[in-house]
């Protein structure tokens, strides 16, 4: 490749290192992170790259702190305190926003609290690879906080565990999982706000798992609708998705998919999980899709997500195989390998190396070796199992204490069972084990088994494989693999003995007839499972390459993505404007789309919400809607005098604080109708399920209920019949949401904003007088939120546009702080439909959510939105970013005894 490189914004849940901070010599102690292998060697692979150019984006993790003595920490804390407490105004400290309640940066308060000055801040991004940035999350005393939900609540799940992996104290409103829920949207907020200050056009956003799944969406919501549209993202899913019975338990289920089909791309581990995942949406989000082959013969699914376009694969990853040569073929291993050898002269090794949690299935590994001494006598004391067990983060988690129970329960049966004084079958080893003598180990093996019951990828199974390919003197090559068919590894290497991990006694006879095998048929699986393996290199090039292809795709078909709605935005300017015009269209907006349009009544908590936005003085509701005049008065006239109405797309309109009605196609020839249904009437016959509705002036046919294809065909045919003869009526024949409608064509709903945007805000509407365009714009509305679903809505929209584009001309001074007029029209459905709406709303419910926060109903974390945060991820200007911003004033004068070197970042 010539020319300048291709940037990757690659997002993972953790920079690759350790962090340390010695605070007896306030410096950095920078060690490489265990755990997540194989991606950490693709951003190490991509960091030399000659095509990418890599920046990395990733939460510092929980940093430590090291090495200070009990009598300098009183005397900081007491200097720190008198620094901090005299740079903050006392009276603010009691204006709490309850989600930073946790974040009090005063220091002193607690020896667990970090503090971490901007200047420490900037020797940390100096001394860790220059394309890495960290995002900071330090407005709390407990730093795993930001880990709760992803790890306890949705690591689980996707792993098919329906408790939680680790007790959580519910409060009887359910706070904690809200509070972590809130902590989880934040952690994805922190990362958007920093991809923000280093994005450039035409980046690829590449987006690593579970922890950041909401983060495609708030990226579109981030920036600005024409960058937020051409924003090209990939996201990659290491761990299993589940199948929807289990994803549907999820309580947040509907904000996590939205979250996710941000993306352009969603790739998982195996074809399995991609299906599920699109099942997930399909039934949540209504969404359709259509399969077909990718070019390396997998599933594809092309996603409509409302109607829209996404990408969903599967691209199972891979290992850095020339790394792991030569780290595990090397003169010190070899002597490792040597001694474990000799240690078990004459004895068959099996090896298990696993993280200790439930998924690995230590547990059902213990009892299949057990089963195996049992049935195969001949093999006891001939047979050692060395099995590693790593400890995880959760390691005192009610579930892992059991489970180590459990665990030495089992290897105390075997041991003395089939053990004798000087030989014990199964050597548990409960540590971390640095990597030589991991690889010695697998060097050392005759037999590798895993019998995970759940996991994305497993890929200890490939470096096994990988490690086995290579002849050694120390006889390594081609020893067997016994892989859990559940493992997300086995869906890769076919050609390895895969069992049922279950099934004890189908394991047990696997390992008998690993063992039974000749060289020849060993070296045979060995050339097969061998040529299976994916090295990180061309996983990374190929996931990448996709992506371009993708980029380029959107940039030559003009792909528009329309960006989430940005609530926080829209709540500012909100609370800011003193002549709000809210108009609203009604079916597949305020309420969702049903079979029978009889039952698509308003619920209550659409009521209470109307309700409370129309007792504002600065508000004006309008319901301007396809549906009759009967409709809308005996489910909003009668119960609301403070709404407007307009029916049948705006022929009928009622004001607000009247019970009247104008008819504006009273002029209008309606002997049109006869003809009309007729024509109508005669499809119905041929559709069963399909029926009339008869209003004053339109006429809608509507085919919900019949079978579909039947459906579309008569829907089809009946437009074509009546496009012979409407034109010559002035009439326009409209394909709505599974249902045709006529009616003329001189007024649309488009014709209705227009009216009540040229109008003195507040007086009441003369519809029978001529528009006033000479109004002033300080007489009309300073904050418009138009929402509907349909093709009739554009009209409005394209209203919106048209006036705001003329005031940008006649009132270009007048913009207010966001540089427009407050206009928002947004269309209610998916990111992809065409539309001339600058913003979407999924569906009715998030319609809800958000006409909720405005009056207050719901918080913005509940809603999910972007929010600014500061440089140290509190939420800006909040309670808890003065006081840690002070905090670290007070750290760096105590530290310097100056004042100049304060730093005024954040
Ligand atoms: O402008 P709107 O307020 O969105 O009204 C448009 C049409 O909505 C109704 O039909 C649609 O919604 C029904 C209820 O969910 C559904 O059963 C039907 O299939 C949809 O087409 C209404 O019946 C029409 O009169 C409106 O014109
Ligand atoms: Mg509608």
């Amino acid at each position: 490749m010539t020319g300048k490189k291709q940037r990757i914004i690659n997002c993972v849940s953790q920079l690759p290192y350790k962090i340390t901070l010695d605070e007896s010599s306030d410096e950095w102690i920078i060690n490489p992170a265990t755990g997540n292998s194989a991606l950490y060697s693709s951003l190490e692979y991509l960091q030399d790259s000659s095509k990418y150019e890599q920046i990395v984006v990733g939460w510092t993790g929980e940093i430590n702190k090291k090495n200070i003595t009990k009598a300098e920490l009183l005397k900081r804390q007491i200097e720190n305190e008198k620094l901090a407490s005299s740079s903050l105004n006392k009276n603010d400290s009691k204006q709490h926003n309850h989600n930073e309640n946790t974040a009090t940066a005063t220091p002193g308060q607690d020896d667990d609290k970090l503090y971490v000055t901007n200047e420490q801040m900037d020797n940390l991004k100096s001394k860790i690879n220059k394309n890495y940035n960290p995002v900071w999350l330090l407005r709390s005393r407990n730093q795993s906080r930001w880990r709760t939900y992803a790890e306890n609540i949705i690591w689980p799940l996707f792993h098919y565990i329906l408790n939680p992996a680790k007790e959580v104290n519910l409060d009887s409103d359910g706070s904690d999982t809200n509070n972590s829920w809130y902590d989880y949207v934040k952690f994805n907020e922190a990362y958007a706000m920093k991809i923000a200050e280093i994005y450039q056009p035409g980046d690829i956003i590449w987006i690593h798992d579970y922890y950041l799944l909401l983060l495609p969406q708030l990226l579109r919501m981030r920036f600005s609708s024409e960058i937020g549209n051409n924003l090209t993202i990939g996201y990659f899913h290491h761990a299993p998705w589940p199948s929807y019975e289990y994803f549907r338990c999820l309580p947040r289920r509907k904000e996590i998919l939205d979250g996710l089909v941000g993306a352009d791309r969603i790739s998982f581990q195996n074809e399995q999980f991609s299906r599920h995942f699109v099942s997930s949406c399909k039934r949540l989000l209504d969404s359709t899709s259509k399969k077909e082959k990718n070019d390396i013969g997998k599933d594809q699914y092309n996603v409509s997500v409302y109607g829209g376009d996404l990408i969903v694969d599967s691209s199972p990853i891979g290992v850095d195989t020339e790394k792991i040569m030569s780290e595990a073929f090397t003169p010190d291993v070899d002597s490792k390998v040597d001694a474990i050898r000799q240690a078990y002269q004459g004895k068959k090794i099996i090896i298990g190396r696993d993280r200790f949690d439930p998924v690995r299935g230590i547990i059902q590994k213990l009892r299949a070796f057990e089963t195996f001494l049992a049935m195969y006598p001949e093999w006891r004391e001939q047979v050692v199992l060395i099995q590693v067990s790593s400890p995880t983060l959760n390691r005192d988690s009610p579930q892992n204490i059991r489970l180590e129970q459990q665990v030495n329960e089992l290897v105390n049966s075997i041991n003395s069972q089939y053990g004798n004084l000087n030989f014990a079958p199964v050597q548990h080893y409960y540590m971390r084990i640095p990597k030589d003598v991991y690889f010695s180990l697998l060097r050392a093996a005759n037999l590798r088994l895993i019998t995970s019951v759940r996991d994305g990828m497993n890929t200890t199974a490939l470096e096994y494989v990988t490690i086995k390919s290579h002849d050694s003197n120390s006889n390594c090559y081609g020893m067997p693999l016994i892989l859990s068919e559940f493992s997300g590894s086995s869906s890769v290497l076919k050609d390895a003995i895969i069992v049922n991990p279950w099934d004890s006694v189908a394991v047990a006879k696997s390992i008998n007839t690993a063992f039974a095998l000749t060289k020849e048929q060993r070296d045979k699986i060995q050339e097969k499972t061998w040529s299976e393996v994916t090295s990180i290199k061309s996983w990374t090039d190929r996931f990448l390459e996709k992506m371009i292809q993708i980029g380029h795709q959107a940039e030559s078909q003009d792909r528009k993505k329309t960006p989430a709605l940005n609530r926080p935005v829209l709540l500012e300017n909100y609370k800011a404007a003193d002549r709000r015009l809210f108009l609203f269209d009604y079916d597949g907006t305020l309420t969702p789309i049903v079979k029978d349009p009889a039952a698509a009544i308003p619920t209550a908590r659409l009521y209470s919400i109307m309700e409370k936005l129309s007792q504002d003085p600065k508000n004006q509701i309008w319901i301007i809607s396809g549906r009759d005049q009967a409709f809308l008065n005996k489910w909003w006239g009668s119960k609301n005098k403070h709404i407007g109405l307009s029916a049948e797309h705006g022929c009928f309109v009622k004001d607000i604080g009247t019970p009247e009605w104008v008819n504006l196609a009273k002029k209008f020839d309606m002997s049109w109708q006869v003809r009309v249904n007729e024509v109508m009437e005669e499809l119905t016959n041929k559709t069963p399920g399909s029926f009339i509705e008869r209003k004053e002036v339109a006429l809608t046919w509507h085919y919900r209920a019949t079978v579909p294809e039947l459906g579309d065909y008569n829907a089809a045919e009946l437009k074509k019949q009546l496009l012979e003869f409407t034109e010559d009526f002035d009439l326009d024949v409209m394909e709505g949401k599974k249902n045709i409608e006529v009616r003329p064509k001189f007024g649309n709903k488009g014709e209705i904003v227009k009216r009540l945007v040229w109008h003195k805000y507040g007086t009441p509407q003369d519809l029978l007088k001529p528009l006033d365009q000479t109004l002033p714009i300080d007489q009309m509305p300073d904050f418009i939120l138009c929402l509907g679903d349909d093709f009739t809505d554009e009209d409005m929209f394209r209203q919106l546009n048209s006036i705001e584009t003329r005031w940008g001309k006649e009132y270009n001074d007048k913009r207010n702080k966001w540089g427009n007029y407050g206009f928002y029209p947004v269309t209610v459905g998916s990111a992809a439909k065409v539309t001339v709406a600058k913003a979407h709303l999924t569906d009715p419910q998030q319609v809800l959510d958000t006409l909720g926060l405005l009056v207050g109903n719901v918080s913005l974390f509940q809603s999910a939105g972007t929010v600014d945060l500061d440089t140290r991820g509190h939420v800006k200007d909040s309670e808890s970013s003065k006081k840690s911003q002070a905090a670290s004033v007070a750290y760096t004068l105590k530290r310097t005894g100056s004042s100049t070197s304060i730093n005024k970042k954040g």
